[in-house]
């Protein structure tokens, strides 16, 4: 047995997790973290691009200049595994990155978002060396109750694109924390990265979620719900193209949009400094968010057995406090700041290197 064991491979995974404002690297050994990195790109820099898909070469020259700064010897990684983007809707599980994938994303199938890079930096890296590069958990993972599915207009079905990879991460975690089974819990998870994800996760499945590019609260960088007749109305009127509403509702609205910054420290500090108008957009970003969980403590008919904060702004006191203000009524509120998209990612490459599971193919 225990030579079995010493015989046992180790693999080495790179993981790529290109967010709105940071593109995060690590490589794994097995479950072990050798370096792990968080490259910010401010503002300006982003700004130069018109579609996220050009910034693919400015965001690989970065993630190469990292690597080569932290000697890792390229040749002794197993398989790289980028975030999964705005995909056709897709059951949940680990995907090798192929054309047809890799089409879908310049193309921008579903809209323009950072994570559209993560199977292309991936199969950039992966190519020189010969290896497999996967998406694990995209997030167009759909699995609506068909409730959920209707608008009200046939056309227009509501659709699910959220913060699936995280929210299932950290729900596995509080399932296990509890002693059970994720597929067995009633949750509510509230990603607060960049984009707000409001999860409502029943029997392992995310039943309803608010569609993180164009429904629920405001971010802070997008749009919340918007005023429809209005939007149809600005639409027509002359002052838009197509794509620049489009990139402007999911890259330069929101917070953003009122303040001029993305850095939510700086509303904090700004907020301390007295400025009202920061503490306003600061607190309607919060309502709003806490208004879409009492939404998805009523998809789960009040059996809600905790409401799970995560994602960057869970970092922050104020945030925590005031939403619990609004919604600690409901169910236990439980903080898992930051994410666990990376562990996630490599744990999904992991498994399917092994043998422990099949790679679907796209
Ligand atoms: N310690 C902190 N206190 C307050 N705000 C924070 C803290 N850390 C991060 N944030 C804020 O969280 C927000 C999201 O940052 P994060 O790096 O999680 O985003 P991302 O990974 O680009 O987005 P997403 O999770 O949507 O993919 C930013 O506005 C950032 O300023
Ligand atoms: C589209 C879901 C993920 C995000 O908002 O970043």
């Amino acid at each position: 047995m225990w030579k079995k064991e010493r015989m046992k491979k180790a693999y080495k995974v790179l993981v790529i997790n290109p967010g709105a404002t940071s593109t995060k690297i690590a490589l794994y050994e097995d479950e072990k973290v050798l370096l792990s990195d968080n490259i910010r790109h401010a503002t300006e820099d982003l700004s130069a691009y018109k579609e996220v898909i050009e910034q693919l070469p400015y965001r690989l020259q970065l993630i190469l200049d990292r690597l080569s700064k932290g000697k890792i010897a390229m040749s002794s990684i197993d398989a790289v595994v980028g975030r999964g983007g705005l995909l056709k809707p897709l059951q949940g599980g680990t995907y090798r990155v192929n054309a047809k994938m890799l089409q879908d994303l310049k193309q921008a199938l579903r809209g323009e978002h950072a994570s559209n890079l993560g199977a292309l930096l991936a199969y950039h890296m992966a190519l020189p060396l010969k290896k497999e590069a996967y998406i694990v958990d995209p997030v167009s993972v759909d699995e609506l109750n068909p409730l959920a599915r209707l608008s009200g207009w046939p056309e227009l079905p509501r659709t699910s694109l959220s913060h699936v990879l995280n929210s299932k991460a950290v729900a596995r975690k509080v399932a296990a924390a509890k002693g059970k089974k994720y597929e067995e819990m009633q949750l509510i998870v509230v990603h607060l990265g960049t984009g707000i994800s409001v999860s409502a996760h029943q029997k392992g499945q995310i039943i309803d979620v608010n569609n993180a590019m164009e429904e629920g609260p405001f971010s802070i960088d997008r749009t919340g719900t918007l005023p429809a007749r209005a939007l149809v109305q600005l639409c027509y009127s002359g002052k838009y193209e197509e794509k620049d509403l489009l990139a402007k509702m999911s890259r330069s609205a929101g917070l953003f949009a009122y303040l001029g910054t993305k850095d939510l420290q700086e509303v904090e500090r700004r907020i301390i400094d007295g400025d009202e108008e920061a503490e306003l957009v600061f607190k309607s970003m919060l309502y709003q968010t806490a208004k879409e969980i009492g939404a998805m403590a009523t998809v789960l008919s009040g059996q809600v057995e905790a409401i799970v904060f995560t994602g960057g702004m869970a970092h922050s006191d104020l945030v925590i406090q005031t939403l619990r203000e609004r919604v600690s009524f409901i169910a236990p509120t439980v903080v898992y700041a930051g994410e666990m998209e990376m562990e996630a990612l490599a744990f999904g490459a992991l498994r399917v290197l092994r043998g422990e599971e099949e790679a679907l193919v796209y």
